[in-house]
């Protein structure tokens, strides 16, 4: 370990005394009382700190210190003592590609050859067990204890289904200790914590913890209802099988052997692990590992390394703790321990109010985290976090920061119970569920709550908007919420398409963070201010417009780059297609699938509005839930208010040379009668141009494949509905055939290449 001061002996003693300490209290709480007060990697740097100083001073090194023993206690008052015929031991450690390949290299000096085979798989974090088989009957199963004495688990053992009170087969050994990881599927964890606390039991701070606490509890003393979750809890257990302790003469030669072996036993193997001839292809496996590690269904800390060979496990042997012939390469941390600060309700672009875990900034997994979405409030009830707790913060790789419990064991009393606010913490109107039986409370001042209107302004920009490339989080807030002027240049988005630039150039406005809401700060604790469409100049050149400048003196300010763009931006949105018009509508449930596919068959807004329910329902990609949302949107005045402001100010409501609903027949076009979905690019069309040449022609621009499409116009980039149409035997088309298509024909196109597979039976409507 790369020890940063190396201190002299009176020094080091002290220090190592004090690490002792605190590692051993540490060890009784996460072996006795199934808790971690602090994260594994803490708990790590503690022992490789004293590892280091009793290498720097081996007159430190006693035979009981943490570095050369087995983790837990031997002597437990909870259940009964259980001898193992073999010790349980631990595993060493490296940290890094570079110390891996040290322990390698260190395996072949020893073993006096090169090739050795390795064995790679995934460490399961759960707890050790050691399952005694006695002629193929389960006679005991163990925890781990201190590596010679652990505790007799085996009821609770026996109703975890995977394993087996009978192996498997005949011919079973007198003796075999079969060792494996109990764990709790990440997946049902969240579920387990909800359970608890409901029924007033303690929650579990992470899936380790929640396994080690479900395996060791005694059914003594409890009611009913208390003895139903102790056997809930017991059936989400799993386990799986990664060694061997006694077993005199085994008839196999090798760790992957014996896997082999006892899976015919009916044990449960892990699938995931790989027999490797160089230690490069181990690093490969290990890095591969550490990307896909969320999609394992238990927590992975690491990956254990063993020779393959079992006749060179002897030839190695074991040190008081740990077997020469494996290794852990542990990963970085994915879970640390961060204080939960607050929690914060925001309101989103559909009213939906969401708490969100407020936490002193961390690092894990390689970013930053200071928030996570705590969903709503029966979720922050059910993970049992109070304001002021030490909470488990896990991020794995890409995936979203999430809260996992609180570390109950540190709580100090001063601790506090989030409650739901009643009222929109944007607008003050009281929060309601939208409708009976719904967990999740919204703001109903769709029409005037800031969080709201800033939400949909916003999302009028965004990419599977009207992509308004200025038009992002700062610029909807300056719009909407600004702190000057007192009147926003925006009620609501009914203005956004007439704005000038009178309107939007004085603007101040606070920061806010895109996910809370909250207003960001600077380094003094004020609100962080900015001025997104304004720039000052020093001198005078003359070349302004009166109407969007302001002079302060000899200086004068003018609208910043940002500010021209924006309109700029907006002036042309006005005119993009369709469908994009219907995004930034926010119609609930409407987003540029359904859009697309209203686009394509209505042709314009008011062909939607004058659509009956079935009709809009019976629209491929459209369907029932879609229609009401339709029809319950266009009930609101004030929607359609923005609607008429829209048009009013230019927007385009509908498809140039769109023939109207149903996209049928341009008489006696070329294409009349006939079904194209165009896909991917396609040369010489823009994806617009492709859908109103199909249309211009006659025919009917479909949005998505199906057996009655007839052709498919499939450029570079098409992605599943190639796919579709190849699997349908569909006629699909280059971008040559059609130009073809739509000035000529399908005739033109001459026959499909092979004749029979295609589907001409089944020609459009
Ligand atoms: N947070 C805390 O306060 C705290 C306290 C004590 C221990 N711990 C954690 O426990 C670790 C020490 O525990 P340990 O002694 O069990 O060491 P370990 O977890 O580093 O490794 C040994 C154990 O790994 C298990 N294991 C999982 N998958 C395996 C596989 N595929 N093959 C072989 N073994 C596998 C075995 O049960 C074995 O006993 C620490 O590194 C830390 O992560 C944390
Ligand atoms: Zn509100």
């Amino acid at each position: 370990m790369p020890s940063e001061v190396t201190p002299d002996l009176a020094q080091a003693k002290v220090e190592a005394e004090e690490l002792t300490t605190r590692i051993l209290e540490l060890r009784d709480q996460y072996y006795e009382k199934n808790a971690s007060t602090v994260s594994d990697s803490e708990y790590d740097t503690l022992v490789r700190r004293l590892d280091a100083l009793e290498r720097a001073h081996p007159e430190l090194q006693s035979a009981d210190s943490p570095t050369q023993t087995v983790g837990g206690r031997a002597e437990t008052t909870m259940f009964t003592p259980v001898t193992h015929a073999e010790r349980m031991l631990s595993l060493d450690n490296v940290f890094s590609e570079e110390e891996l390949r040290e322990w390698a290299a260190k395996i072949e000096r020893d073993a006096g050859r090169s090739a050795v085979r390795y064995l790679s798989e995934l460490k399961i974090d759960g707890l050790a067990i050691n399952l005694r088989y006695e002629n193929g009957v389960l006679v005991t199963a163990a925890t781990r204890g201190d590596g010679v004495v652990g505790e007799d688990v085996t009821d609770n053992v026996l109703q975890i289904k995977q394993i087996p009170a009978r192996l498997k087969g005949t011919g079973h050994p007198p003796l075999v200790e079969v060792r494996g990881e109990i764990f709790f599927p990440v997946a049902s964890f969240d579920e387990l914590n909800a359970l608890q606390e409901a029924a007033g039991e303690r929650v579990f701070a992470n899936p380790r913890n929640a396994a080690a606490g479900s395996l060791r509890q005694k059914t003594e003393g409890k009611n009913a209802k208390q003895l139903a979750l102790v056997e809930n809890r017991l059936s989400r257990l799993r386990m799986l099988v990664h060694g061997i302790g006694a077993w005199p003469n085994p008839p196999v030669a090798a760790q992957s052997e014996v896997y082999g072996l006892l899976e015919q036993w009916g044990l449960p193997i892990s699938t995931h692990f790989r027999v490797f001839d160089l230690v490069d292809d181990v690093v490969e496996f290990i890095r591969y590992n550490g990307i896909h590690r969320a999609s394992v269904e238990h927590q992975i800390d690491g990956i254990v390394i063993k020779v393959d060979d079992l006749a060179l496990h002897a030839e190695l042997g074991a040190t008081s703790r740990a077997p020469r012939w494996a290794t852990a390469y542990k990963y970085p941390p994915e879970e640390v321990n961060t204080r939960l600060l607050d929690i914060v309700v925001s309101v989103g672009r559909t009213g939906r109010a969401t708490p969100f875990a407020v936490m002193e900034k961390v690092e894990v997994a390689g970013s930053e985290v200071r928030q996570a979405t705590l969903h709503n409030q029966d979720v922050v009830k059910a993970k049992g976090v109070l304001i002021g707790d030490i909470v488990v913060l896990r991020k794995a790789g890409d995936v979203i920061p999430e809260v996992l419990g609180p570390v109950v064991e540190l709580r100090t009393g001063d601790e506090r119970a989030f409650v739901m606010p009643e009222n929109c913490p944007e607008c003050g109107t009281k929060l309601a569920p939208a409708k009976e039986g719904d967990i999740d409370l919204r703001c109903p001042n769709a029409r005037s709550c800031p969080a709201q209107v800033r939400g949909r302004v916003e999302h009028v920009g965004s990419r599977g908007g009207l992509d308004i490339e200025v038009l992002g989080e700062v610029s909807a807030a300056a719009l909407t919420q600004p702190l000057e002027p007192a009147e926003p240049p925006l009620e609501t988005e009914a203005g956004l398409f007439a704005l000038r630039m009178q309107d939007i150039f004085p603007i101040t406005v606070v920061v806010r963070d895109n996910e809370t809401g909250m207003v960001k700060l600077t380094d003094d604790g004020e609100p962080k201010r900015v001025m997104p469409f304004q720039r000052k100049r020093q001198k005078r050149d003359g070349a302004f417009d009166p109407e969007s400048a302001e002079f302060a003196g000899d200086e004068f300010s003018v609208p910043s780059t940002n500010a021209v763009k924006l309109l700029a931006e907006i002036e042309k949105a006005k005119t993009k297609p369709l469908w994009r018009i219907l995004v930034s509508l926010s119609i609930r449930h409407v987003g540029p699938v359904a859009a697309r596919a209203l686009a394509d068959y209505f042709g314009s807004l008011d062909a939607i509005r004058a659509a009956s329910r079935d009709e809009l329902a019976a629209v491929d990609g459209v369907g029932p839930i879609i229609a009401d949302a339709l029809i319950d949107w266009f009930a609101v005045d004030w929607h359609v208010d923005i609607v008429e402001a829209w048009a009013a100010a230019g927007v385009r409501f509908a498809t140039p040379g769109h023939p109207g609903p149903g996209a049928a027949v341009v008489e006696g076009g070329v294409l009349s009668g006939v079904t194209v979905v165009a896909t991917g690019s396609l040369e010489g069309f823009t994806r617009e141009g492709a859908l109103e040449a199909i249309i211009n022609a006659g025919g009917k621009a479909a949005s998505s494949v199906s057996k009655k499409t007839d052709f498919v116009a499939a450029g570079p980039g098409a992605g599943s509905k190639l796919t579709k149409a190849e699997a349908l035997g569909l006629r699909i088309i280059d971008a040559e055939q059609f130009a073809i298509l739509v000035t000529e024909g399908p005739d033109a196109l001459g026959p499909a290449p092979e004749a029979e597979s295609a589907p001409e039976a089944e020609n459009g409507e």
